[in-house]
């Protein structure tokens, strides 16, 4: 007896992982799965079985002991619907009598198997992948247990006791619940807006309440309608074989082994008792099928984003700009037992000004990035260096204690507004809440300051974007929604992963004169993470240039953008098609040759050096020590001689150009 797989619960697992489209969810009328002929026949058969059944006491023409001799082994007649066995018992009435049985005990045994896999599932996900390797291998244990043999020996120990057996049944089967629903579980925390959700204080428990359960219910009820089906074969199957119920109680399973000594002078018998037990369990498979479906048919996919964090030893350092509110020194980000992804990063940042972290995909900005929020995800750890904050350490703080950080002193926004945002909950919803937390308010009050936040972030019609859901927003509202999200904890830092990414260009231009007006009004601090060289030169003040992972040209915004020192960033700015207002547009664009060599492939010396153009052979060794800039820090052994032949990232030749399509960014000085 196998549980595993369940065909219908991967697949809507599947899909789970994915992001919903949120209008599908809020179409009025039936829910999904009714509108397709299997959910309609499966949940109403069940219905029908069930409270037939449960009420068969009340309108059953006969008792179920009930002998009417004259008629044994009848057909259907107006007398008995359904027949009568070899006693002349109406068959009516003893399936109906004998479904109880089944239906209950296959209900305890979901019920046990839930339970307890359910709340493993959630906690291996939630406490990452040491936790998780623990319960995993206990529950593989379970299943390897052959079930049947056990379910025989139970029986031998605690005697013909069936809901005691089926509870047994539960826990055995807990373990392929716990399998499926872990999935689920950990891609269900992987979304923005459960990121979000612990940025903005809300406790485990509630995060598991709010946001994962209920993302988790389609698959939980698919999972279970399934189970239910053989939860239901297993209760006929024992009794067939003689555990259950005995005469004259009536069993489907007895009745069912009773009708196949007679299935050559009475076939007839067997009909009716089979059609019933093969209807349910079919009806419990069309079920899960359909709710399947409903889970599979309106979504699209979109990028998970890692979460979770885990904080090793760290070292600590001492602070270079008094005056510095951020203070991130030789930071060093690594997977467990793995690479390092960040190695020996640092800058610093002072309050009211923008620091802008940018590179090209994959150089480590968004590890860095939520390092600062302990919002690594699960598996990766900040293993050296230090990030202090406000004159506090960061790095190596527990889970607890970063917590009343997040959110209250550090928020962040993300790239995907609509992701970040519960497609279930109203925006009041998710904006009192928070507001309430952190500001200790009532509900009243939260509400009012959440229209004062929205007001805030330039949305004028603060009352009608509270009572909207997410889908209903375009991606610029739900951007300053996210915004008016993060401040709600009233933070003094801001970082902010590629916020205008997903807008279009006049979308991020209204975004960006939002964000430096806060900058301005409110004296907050933004780590902005950006690949974006227009977006950086639009609103940093400061700029840390990223490659493989290090740091390797920093300074004034001005100075790295106009008198580019390291190569890398020399080769940014040359690929950049954004045009400086007021200057000529180039006819070729550079192109930097190759692509970033992935972490645990570093070359010991210069990690740009495979693809520069400047490199020499001493490039390859490992590098003396960081040479000094007159403005920040550049990570090139030849700054020198590059400043001093006034090298640029030209264009080189027909192979090496890209034709320039400029796209004018709003007000970017560049
Ligand atoms: N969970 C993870 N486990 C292992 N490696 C990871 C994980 N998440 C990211 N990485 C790797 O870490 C490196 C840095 O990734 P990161 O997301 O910080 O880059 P990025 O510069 O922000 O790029 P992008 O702009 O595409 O987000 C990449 O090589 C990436 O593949």
């Amino acid at each position: 007896m196998s549980v595993l797989p369940l065909p219908g619960a991967e697949a809507a697992a599947d899909e789970v992982a994915t992001e919903p489209v949120p209008q599908a969810r809020r179409r009025r009328g039936l829910p999904g799965f009714l509108r397709r002929p299997g959910g309609v026949f499966g949940a109403g058969w069940l219905v029908l079985v069930v409270v037939a059944s449960l009420s068969a006491p009340l309108w059953r023409p006969y008792e179920p002991g009930q002998q009417d001799t004259a008629n044994r082994l009848a057909l259907p007649s107006a007398e008995h619907w359904l027949g009568t066995d070899p006693l002349g018992r109406d068959l009516l009435s003893r399936i109906f009598t004998a479904g109880a049985l089944p239906l209950l005990a296959s209900a305890l045994m979901l019920v046990v198997a839930f339970g307890i896999g359910l709340p493993l599932a959630l906690v291996a996900a939630e406490r990452g992948r040491r936790v998780e390797r623990v319960i995993s291998r206990a529950t593989e244990v379970f299943l390897a247990l052959p079930a049947t043999i056990l379910l025989l020996a139970v029986i031998g120990v605690i005697g013909n006791r069936l809901y005691p057996v089926m509870a047994v049944m539960g826990v055995l089967i807990s373990a392929a619940v716990y399998r499926v629903l872990l999935g689920v579980a950990q891609s269900v925390r992987q979304r923005l807006y459960v990121d979000a959700a612990r940025v903005n204080g809300l406790g485990s428990l509630r995060v598991n309440l709010v946001h994962v359960l209920p993302s988790m219910a389609t698959v939980v009820a698919v999972q279970a309608a399934q189970l239910f089906g053989i939860g239901l074969l297993v209760v006929a199957g024992l009794a067939f074989l003689g555990f259950g119920p005995g005469e004259p109680e009536p069993s489907w399973g007895f009745m069912i082994q009773d009708a196949s000594g007679y299935i050559y002078n009475a076939p007839w018998l067997m009909v009716p008792t089979g059609l019933v037990l093969a209807l349910t369990v079919v009806a419990a498979n069309e079920l899960a099928d359909a709710l399947a479906g409903r889970a599979a048919a309106p979504t699209v996919r979109r990028r998970r984003r890692p979460l979770r964090r885990a904080v090793q030893a760290v070292t600590p350092a001492t602070p270079a700009d008094p005056e510095a509110v951020l203070e991130v020194r030789d930071l060093t980000v690594s997977v467990d037992d793995g690479p390092d992804l960040v190695t020996g990063v640092s800058f610093s940042l002072r309050q009211g000004q923008v620091l802008g972290l940018v590179g090209e995909s994959g150089c480590g900005k968004t590890m860095t990035a939520r390092s600062l929020l302990g919002l690594l995800p699960d598996g990766v750890a900040v293993t050296g260096g230090s990030i202090r904050w406000q004159g506090r350490e960061l790095a190596g703080l527990t889970e607890r204690e970063i917590d009343r950080v997040r959110g209250r002193e550090i928020a962040m926004i993300s790239q995907e507004p609509m992701v970040a945002l519960d497609p279930m909950f109203s925006i009041a919803t998710q904006l009192v809440g928070p507001i309430r937390r952190f500001r200790g308010v009532g509900r009243k009050q939260a509400r009012r300051i959440a229209a004062e936040l929205l007001r805030n972030v330039g949305i004028v019609d603060a009352q009608r974007v509270l009572r909207s859901h997410p889908h209903q927003l375009s991606g610029g509202m739900a951007q300053r929604v996210c915004i008016a999200l993060a401040l709600t904890g009233e933070p003094r830092l801001l970082v902010a992963d590629e916020p205008t990414t997903a807008l279009d260009v006049t979308v991020q231009a209204e975004i960006l004169s939002l964000l430096r007006a806060l900058v301005r009004d409110t004296g907050l601090s933004v780590v902005l993470v950006s690949h974006d060289l227009g977006v950086v030169a639009d609103i940093c003040d400061t700029v840390a240039v990223m490659y493989a992972g290090e740091v390797v040209e920093s300074g004034t915004a001005a100075a790295v953008l106009d008198a580019p020192a390291h190569p890398y960033t020399m080769a940014l700015l040359g690929a950049n098609p954004h045009v400086p207002e007021g200057e000529p547009v180039p006819e070729r664009l550079a192109s930097i040759a190759g692509t970033v060599p992935p972490p645990g492939s570093w070359p010991a010396g210069c990690r740009f050096a495979s693809r520069c153009r400047f490199a020499e052979e001493r490039c390859t060794a490992p590098f003396p020590a960081l040479p000094a800039h007159d403005t920040g820090s550049v990570l090139c052994i030849r700054v020198d001689e590059l400043s001093r032949e006034h090298a640029t990232w030209e264009p080189e030749s027909a192979g090496d150009e890209t034709h320039v399509q400029p796209t004018p960014t709003a007000g970017v000085p560049a």
